[in-house]
């Protein structure tokens, strides 16, 4: 018997297809989107870790953090390059790998400033649109915006509390803290995170994370080839 996986992961594999996955902070959207592309034999690719990596050169070369032409300038002369890797995406600038430097308070607190400017949205939007598809993209305005085009949409939700003690196993913060610094970024960036009209409502609270994955491979439209 097919599933839908497989028969999926045929035409992934000879077609130019595109999922996206879009969603509030930390609602489960790179390790869904990792298990999808993984189930579909393609790669996932986490846009927020560019606006995490620029947001993270800034804070280390001291240019202010919602300067786009100073941060530009710095960006250009400092190239980064996502790695899009079906085990886990990673991000380089020339030789260095910031990927583990990428996920911790002080960039979570600056990187909604960053992602506000319009000048570093376009550039990363520009990196975004230059890879090769099939692949399975996260982020907030994959659907809406980068990626308009895609053959299948989903937006994962679930509630601050729910995050908040997600993430408080992965780092040493309280849930009360993490939960209000969840609220304040998702608050902040609003401006880019509505739903696309024509995407999927998951809300993962409910739903274990294999649970997610397979609503989003049950949902994948029918084969058409
Ligand atoms: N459905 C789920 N049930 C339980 N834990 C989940 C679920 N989805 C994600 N997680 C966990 O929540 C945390 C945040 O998920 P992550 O994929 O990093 O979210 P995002 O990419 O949206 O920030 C991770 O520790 C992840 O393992
Ligand atoms: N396509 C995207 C992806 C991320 N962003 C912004 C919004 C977020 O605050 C940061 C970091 O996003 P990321 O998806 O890496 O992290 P969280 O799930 O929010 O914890 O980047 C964005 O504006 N547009």
């Amino acid at each position: 018997m097919r599933t839908a996986a497989s028969s999926w992961g045929h035409i992934f594999y000879t077609g130019r297809v595109i999922v996206t996955i879009d969603g509030v902070a930390a609602s489960g959207k790179s390790s869904v989107a990792s298990g999808v592309a993984r189930a579909l034999g393609v790669p996932y690719v986490s846009s927020g870790l560019l606006y995490r990596a620029a947001t993270l050169l800034a804070l280390e070369a001291g240019v202010p953090l919602d300067e786009a032409p100073a941060l530009l300038t710095h960006l250009h002369a400092h190239p980064l390059r996502l790695e899009a890797l079906s085990a886990g995406n990673r991000v380089w600038c020339g030789k260095r790998e910031l990927t583990d430097d990428l996920h911790s308070s002080r960039v979570d607190g600056g990187v909604s400033r960053v992602a506000a400017l319009p000048e570093v949205r376009a550039w990363v939007d520009a990196q975004l649109r230059a890879l090769p598809a099939p692949f399975v993209a996260e982020g907030r305005d994959m659907g809406t915006h980068v990626f308009p085009q895609a053959d299948a949409k989903f937006y994962l939700t679930a509630s601050p509390r729910v995050r908040a003690e997600r993430r408080a196993r992965e780092r040493p913060e309280d849930v009360p803290a993490i939960e209000a610094a969840l609220i304040e970024r998702d608050h902040r960036d609003r401006a880019q995170s509505a739903p696309a009209p024509d995407a999927r409502l998951i809300d993962t609270g409910t739903l274990p994370l294999d649970g997610v994955i397979g609503a989003v491979l049950a949902a994948l439209p029918a084969r058409r080839a």
